[in-house]
């Protein structure tokens, strides 16, 4: 019988904790810890994140600055807005909600927001931090899918893990996690030759190729653990729409453990977010000597 993870429970577990740490820090801060939340345009996903994210972070009790931004908005205007809220000691995360407009560049964006700051992990001083092992901000999506994890496998070591998806935001940190805890990891992608035997030999599956239904039941190994990330938004024949994960959920009775979609990665995602401003908020205490540095660059 297959397990179902569920990451509403978990996210859910993971907030309260946040919410306990949250309200020591604000003790020792002098106040609530507080996350600019940033939304550039009027993406309709995005919008729906944004409002979540805003309303999780007051049911933990973190403050959440918004700034919302009309699409036309210049990058130079949002970086002068990043390098105020880097220097504004009453914002301890800054999240800078993606997609941005074509017209600015979001890897010039990401690279001015203060390490210390970045609580979705993507500043190329976390990602060295995460490859080297060294601490630092992890991005939400792979951090969540690691507590997903953890709710069925304990050791890790010699396990054949693959990730199917190679994208900064989370295939390539969750294959850094997985090597760090010692499984063997192959990270694949959509033009991976011979992709499904790839996936049948592996003991667990990270689907973060945003293709819905991929990963097919013959691809599955007999007991792996599945963690579908993709949520993709698809039309059925009556003109319904359905969200749709990257794994032929239907077609995997043989596997130990899976995530649905919805209700698997994407609630820890939110949670994780909510975690790291708690951690941001912790480290800003340790003051520049912290080992992560606070300025951008
Ligand atoms: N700055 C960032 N931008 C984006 C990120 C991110 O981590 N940081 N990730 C995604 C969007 N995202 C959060 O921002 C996100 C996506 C999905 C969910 C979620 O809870 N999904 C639900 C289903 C949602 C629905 O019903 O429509 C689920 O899987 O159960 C949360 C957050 C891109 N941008």
């Amino acid at each position: 019988m297959t397990a179902i993870i569920d990451g509403i429970a978990l996210a859910r577990r993971v907030s309260q904790e946040t919410a306990d740490t949250v309200s020591a820090l604000a003790v020792r801060l002098g106040q609530a810890p507080g996350l600019a939340v940033v939304l550039v345009g009027n993406d309709p996903a995005s919008e729906v994140y944004v409002g979540r994210k805003i309303r999780e972070c007051r049911k933990v009790g973190l403050r959440s600055i918004e700034h919302r931004l009309p699409a036309s908005t210049r990058e130079a205007e949002l970086l002068s807005l990043i390098a105020d809220l880097n220097v504004d000691p009453g914002v301890h995360g800054i999240l800078v909600q993606l997609p941005l407009p074509p017209h600015i560049d979001a890897g010039l964006v990401l690279d001015a927001i203060a390490p210390g700051k970045d609580v979705d992990g993507f500043h190329p001083v976390n990602v060295g931090r995460l490859s080297t092992g060294t601490g630092g901000l992890v991005p939400c999506t792979p951090l969540g899918i690691m507590m997903l994890l953890d709710t069925v496998i304990s050791d890790y070591r010699g396990l054949d893990a693959v990730v199917i998806g190679k994208s900064n935001i989370v295939g390539k940190p969750v294959a850094m996690l997985l090597l760090e805890r010692e499984a063997t990891v192959t990270v694949t992608h959509i033009e991976t030759r011979g992709l499904s035997e790839i996936v049948r030999k592996a003991d667990i599956v990270v689907a973060a190729a945003g293709s819905p239904g991929l990963v097919k039941g013959f691809w599955v190994k007999e007991g792996a653990v599945i963690i579908d990330v993709g949520i993709t938004r698809v039309t059925r024949p009556d003109g319904t729409s359905a969200l749709k994960g990257d794994v032929a959920f239907d077609e995997v009775q043989h596997a130990r453990a899976v995530t649905p979609v919805p209700g698997g990665v994407g609630p820890m995602t939110i949670a994780c977010l909510l975690s790291n401003t708690a951690k941001a908020a912790a480290l800003s205490l340790e003051g520049p000597g912290g080992r992560i540095a606070s300025s951008a660059g």
